[in-house]
């Protein structure tokens, strides 16, 4: 943790050592790489075990990372050094923290962990080892309720034990309490019972607007304060979790109560922009980086640029413009040039007003969308190449016949294959083509989905999907094709159509989390569906953008996998791996003392640890730690998920290695040096002081959140926690980490989390990290 503690400038200080370390730096980035290069050349701290090596289901490698056999690639050791002993002396130096009498079981989950690194270098980038989280052997387990076609035993790949006794992991859960189950306990209504009184709270940021109203009166939340859950999750709109005040953004109930300061009304990276453009007339989603169309949409590279330094509007604008475009095809280019080049916009002409949202529908999802218009499917071809017209891919049915439309844009990106939860992937190899002629639409008017702001047939269109075949060979985008990412992804055409819904998993603020099963390959997905229309109402589109770019980018075992995104007419697509065991809170506040013990709640707080260093390292601030936001994966390890609050620090930097082989610490802090922002963001317990007192916060402000991570998950509660948010703000500026009694957390455990999250402790953990 060394790289987070300071949070002012290093100036020349910094230089210095840099050139001194320089030798040691196999972490360098390309000095003038893009942000995606910088990203891949972090990628080498992670050893090969850690990366999502996978290969698709037509044997194509699609390895993560570039292995070209330069000079610095020579330098890449094994897991044992290196990156991923920079992450694991990170984690060392957590442990050496948190390192209690009971050493032995420390080593265990940390040294279980690095074995399954080794242990599965081979065959799977998932973490294998699941220490704290087996489910008890009555427990029921939690199988998604799949279609019978897809073998089950595929889909719950029992979770692969390395280097773990069976007796010894028992007798560490019979110290630890009863265990974590990775099955949603909510599932049994005893256990939920337990939790009754308690709501599990919204991740997403209330609007200024909504927030505005509830100004000193105690909750920051928005009016619909808490995700609905689907029935098959075990949530009922009586919901028996706890409420946790919500997460905030912008208006500070702190200061409104105590004078409104004028940095809160001036946060550059707010949404406030939307606002001014009531007649938006779109948004911007960017396309994943293979994409072909992000040639033919983006104007601008997401990667190569600070999304600080997109406006809100400054998105609307560009998404008209991008509109107008498709209405302005020529109509003699046929579309496969006009996809393979670039296009030249024009800019002159006014953004459309009258259609809400863009005519122009990538991927499948719209093809369905004007069943009525079957006779102009020619005509409609047409249009598309047809200047000046509306580009509209309806759907294309001849003689009554229903067929796919002529016109595709494959819209996607593939990474590794889903780990642990590939579905029969290698017969679907061999036999893909049956595959595809077996794959029948589904009802997707799913009794189950309940309450829909989204109509779900258009989720899912329920026409049968198009054959593979039928598409144009996509064209990688340009964004991808610094050489260390040309072999992470693969071209993959994939839409709405293409996924069938098994259930809804939950739903936030704009859109709904569906788990899915691609057709094609009997993979099962989490796939969240955003709402166009409620991201303008609710000014997300940065947002959302925001948590696009971070997944596109990351490539981490504890951050959760995008495989795809695409979009339709009215929806974004954002295709997640699926995280079986839930939120990491409802697997908390499911147990009776809605907490952990502390050997758990190290394995969890070093994998948070992990993730967070790795977003920093890429320049992003995570912002919104929180249990709600940690899913837990089949396998057991935490995976971090809802970027929306992310910021992205700009002219990060590259970060040094420190020390040397041995023992390595990688400076995570100066990647986002000297970049403060004003946001008011976070969840009102989580929140740290800095960003209460609005002078700016860094990146330190994770570390804070780590911290009040921590002691909820080991006392069940947070520790500056009023019964108003005024009161929860002014314990957080005021009081100290104070510890219950009633238990037996080890002092160093409690000297952790001071160290961490105690405003008077952090200068003095930065000097004991050595950070000026
Ligand atoms: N990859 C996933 N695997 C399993 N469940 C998921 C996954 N992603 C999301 N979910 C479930 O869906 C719910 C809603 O997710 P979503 O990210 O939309 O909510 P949210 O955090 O409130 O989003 P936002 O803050 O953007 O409104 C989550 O609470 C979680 O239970």
């Amino acid at each position: 943790m060394a790289g987070h503690h300071h949070e002012h400038g290093h100036g020349n200080e910094h230089e210095h050592e840099h050139e001194q370390e320089r030798e040691h730096d196999y972490l360098q980035r390309p000095p003038s790489g893009s942000e995606r290069t910088r990203s891949i050349s972090f990628s080498k701290l992670l050893s090969r075990s850690w990366k999502r090596n996978g290969s698709s289901s037509n044997g194509v490698s699609v390895s993560s990372v570039n292995l070209n056999s330069d000079a610095e690639n020579s330098k890449e050791p094994d897991h044992n050094d290196s990156g991923s002993e920079g992450q694991s002396s990170r984690f060392s130096k957590l442990k050496s923290m948190f390192q209690s009498g009971n050493s032995s079981k420390n080593t265990s989950a940390h040294n279980s962990s690095q074995s399954s690194l080794e242990g599965d270098s081979a065959s799977s980038s998932k973490l294998r080892y699941v220490k704290p989280m087996t489910a008890p052997a009555n427990a029921p387990p939690e199988s998604p309720p799949l279609s019978p076609t897809i073998p089950e035993n595929d889909v719950l790949q029992t979770p692969k034990m390395v280097h773990i006794d069976q007796h010894e992991h028992e007798r560490e859960h019979s110290q630890c309490g009863s265990p974590i189950m990775l099955s949603p306990p909510s599932l049994s209504p005893t256990i939920a019972k337990a939790g009754a009184g308690r709501r599990r709270s919204p991740s997403t940021p209330i609007m200024p607007s909504q927030n505005s109203k509830n100004n000193g009166s105690g909750s920051a939340a928005r009016p619909n304060n808490h995700r609905h859950h689907s029935s098959s999750q075990g949530f009922s709109s009586n919901n028996p979790f706890r409420e946790r005040t919500g997460t905030v953004r912008s208006s500070n109930p702190y200061f409104a109560y105590q004078g409104l300061p004028t940095h809160a009304l001036s946060s550059h990276d707010l949404d406030e922009g939307l606002q001014s453009y009531p007649n938006a007339g779109g948004i911007h989603f960017l396309s994943t980086p293979t994409s072909k169309t992000n040639s033919l949409t983006n104007n601008r590279n997401l990667s190569n640029l600070s999304l600080n330094e997109i406006k809100e509007n400054e998105e609307v604008q560009q998404f008209n413009s991008e509109v107008l475009f498709f209405h302005d095809i020529p109509k003699d280019v046929p579309l496969r040039d006009t996809l393979n080049d670039s296009p030249i916009r024009d800019s002159s002409k006014s953004p459309t007003t009258t259609q809400p949202f863009p005519s122009i529908v990538v991927g499948y999802g719209n093809q369905y969308d004007d069943d009525s218009d079957n006779d102009h499917d020619n005509e409609k071809e047409e249009r598309i190449k047809t200047k000046g017209k509306p580009r509209n891919l309806s759907p294309a049915k001849q003689n009554g016949k229903s067929t796919h439309p002529r016109i595709k844009i494959p819209l996607r990106r593939a990474a590794s294959e889903p780990n642990g939860l590939q579905l029969a992937s290698a017969a679907s190899a061999s036999s893909s083509s049956s595959t595809q002629k077996k794959s029948q639409p589904t009802d997707i008017n799913d009794k189950n989905l309940g309450q829909s702001m989204l109509p779900s047939n258009s989720f899912f269109p329920q026409e049968p999907p198009p054959k593979i075949s039928d598409f144009q060979e996509p064209r990688r985008s340009r964004r991808l094709r610094t050489k260390s990412f040309s072999n992470k992804f693969q071209d993959i055409m994939v839409g709405p159509q293409s996924f069938e819904k098994i259930r809804l998993l939950g739903q936030g603020d704009v859109g709904k989390v569906f788990l899915v099963r691609e057709k094609k390959t009997n993979r099962v997905y989490a796939l969240k569906v955003l709402s166009k229309e409620e991201m303008i109402k609710r000014n997300k589109i940065k947002r959302v953008l925001t948590e696009q770019e971070i997944l596109a980018t990351s490539n981490h075992p504890f951050i959760v996998t995008l495989y795809h995104s695409f979009q339709s007419e009215d929806y974004l697509y954002l295709c997640m791996e699926y995280c079986m065991g839930g939120e990491f809170f409802r697997a908390l506040q499911t147990r009776e003392t809605k907490c952990i013990c502390e050997d758990d709640a190290r394995f969890y707080a070093s994998e948070v640890t992990a993730a967070l260093e790795y977003l920093h390292l890429l320049g992003f601030i995570y912002r919104d730690l929180k249990p709600e936001n940690i899913l837990l994966h089949q396998s057991g390890h935490i995976m971090l998920s809802d970027f929306d609050l992310s910021i992205q620090a700009k002219d990060s930097k590259i970060p040094v290695v420190k020390g040397s082989a041995q023992s390595t610490l990688v400076d995570t802090k100066i990647c986002s040096d000297g970049f403060r922002t004003n946001s008011f963001v976070g969840t009102e317990e989580y929140i740290a002081p800095e960003v209460i007192r609005g002078n700016g916060h860094t990146a330190a402000v994770d570390w804070w959140t780590l911290g009040i991570l921590i002691y909820e998950m080991l006392f069940g509660f947070t520790p500056f926690k009023g019964d108003n948010t005024n009161e929860t703000f002014t314990n957080i500026l005021k009081n100290e980490v104070s510890f219950p009694n009633n238990n037996e957390i080890s002092r160093t455990c409690k000297d952790l989390i001071k160290k961490i999250a105690d405003q008077k402790r952090i200068q003095a953990v930065r000097l004991q990290n050595g950070c000026s």
